[in-house]
């Protein structure tokens, strides 16, 4: 019998156009519950390592797997022999010749993901790495769609540190032609410019814009304000002063005024009165919890997709 061969998904630029849109598609189809319910992972096993703490992604994935009828192994952030020195790729050796898809939130950059991701018969899927939170960009990408119908046109201001979301939300977003995302970001606390020069190749392909600054003047009329958490995983602010950078930009009624018509959004977990105020995290323009359950239905559609044995189309 062929070995299996399956797909990694570490960053939204290891998807083709039309792969983004297939998963966002998928997963608005899930979310609006008009999905089949078949069960086509029922002869996977889907590994969970989380070695930082999670709410929403881990929880999405392994429901997420365990209703689309595959069985799981969880591994806390201690657990695999790595702990005591054995190596990524020994590591990766090993539990692609006994699971199908790993599920992985490590707590530094891409390369341990990519050595994981050096062979086939085991899907690699980053649940959020220094660098990257791809599953949650398709996540929102799914929310865009089951709000508006439509990822194309849409203006998308994103508030607050350039973190591993946002650079995820640059990436997926300038693939969608007309599609417009201005970040607002609080100086020296901006996307990682790697990042910002990757989506400005996908924008200028596509006709999207992506511009960024680092004050809150003049900010436009947009269909979205999103904003993050001012302690984003893993990371420590250089200087005692941050609070006073980061204080013009919270979310209040007031940023919500120049967009009337806009929701909002937030990738959660939120502290209420640091980068957004209660009223607006619970008032009638807030979806972040459409957002939140959205990642479930996102990860159905990650899984459906990393998880297909695609040796059969060589
Ligand atoms: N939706 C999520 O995955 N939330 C947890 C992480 C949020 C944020 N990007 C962080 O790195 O702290």
């Amino acid at each position: 019998m062929p070995q299996a061969e399956r797909r990694h998904l570490i960053s939204i630029d290891d998807l083709s156009d039309e792969e983004l849109r297939h998963i966002a598609l998928r997963g608005a189809e899930f979310s609006a519950g008009s999905a089949d319910d078949a069960r086509p992972l029922a002869d996977t096993v889907v590994g969970v390592l989380f070695r930082k703490t999670s709410t929403r992604t881990r929880t999405a994935f392994s429901a997420g797997a365990l209703r689309l009828g595959a069985r799981l192994i969880t591994y806390g952030p201690g657990d695999l022999q790595e702990n005591t020195g054995e190596t990524v790729e020994d590591s990766a050796a090993v539990l692609s010749r006994m699971i199908d898809v790993l599920v992985a939130r490590t707590a530094g950059p891409e390369h341990e993901l990519r050595a994981y991701a050096a062979q086939r018969r085991m899907a690699v899927v980053n649940a959020m790495s220094q660098g990257e939170h791809p599953t949650q960009a398709l996540a929102d990408l799914t929310t865009l769609l089951r709000r508006f119908g439509r990822i194309e046109d849409l203006h998308v201001i994103y508030v607050g540190e350039g973190n591993n979301t946002a650079s995820a939300l640059a990436l997926a977003l300038s693939r969608f032609p007309g599609t417009r995302l201005t970040l607002r970001t609080p100086p020296g606390y901006g996307v990682a410019p790697e990042y910002l020069e990757r989506a400005a190749v996908s924008a200028k392909r596509s006709g999207a814009r992506i511009e960024e600054r680092h004050d809150m003047a003049d900010l436009p009329a947009a269909d979205v304000v999103y904003t993050t958490r001012w302690q984003t995983t893993g990371t420590v602010k250089p200087t005692a002063d941050w609070r006073e950078v980061f204080a013009p930009f919270q979310v209040t009624e007031k940023t919500m005024a120049s967009s009337p018509d806009a929701v909002f959004m937030h990738d959660l977990p939120a502290h209420r009165g640091e980068e957004v105020t209660a009223d607006v995290l619970d008032g009638p323009a807030s979806i972040a919890f459409d957002q939140a359950e959205n990642k479930y239905h996102s990860a159905r559609a990650v899984l459906e997709w990393c998880a297909a044995d695609r040796s059969s189309e060589r």
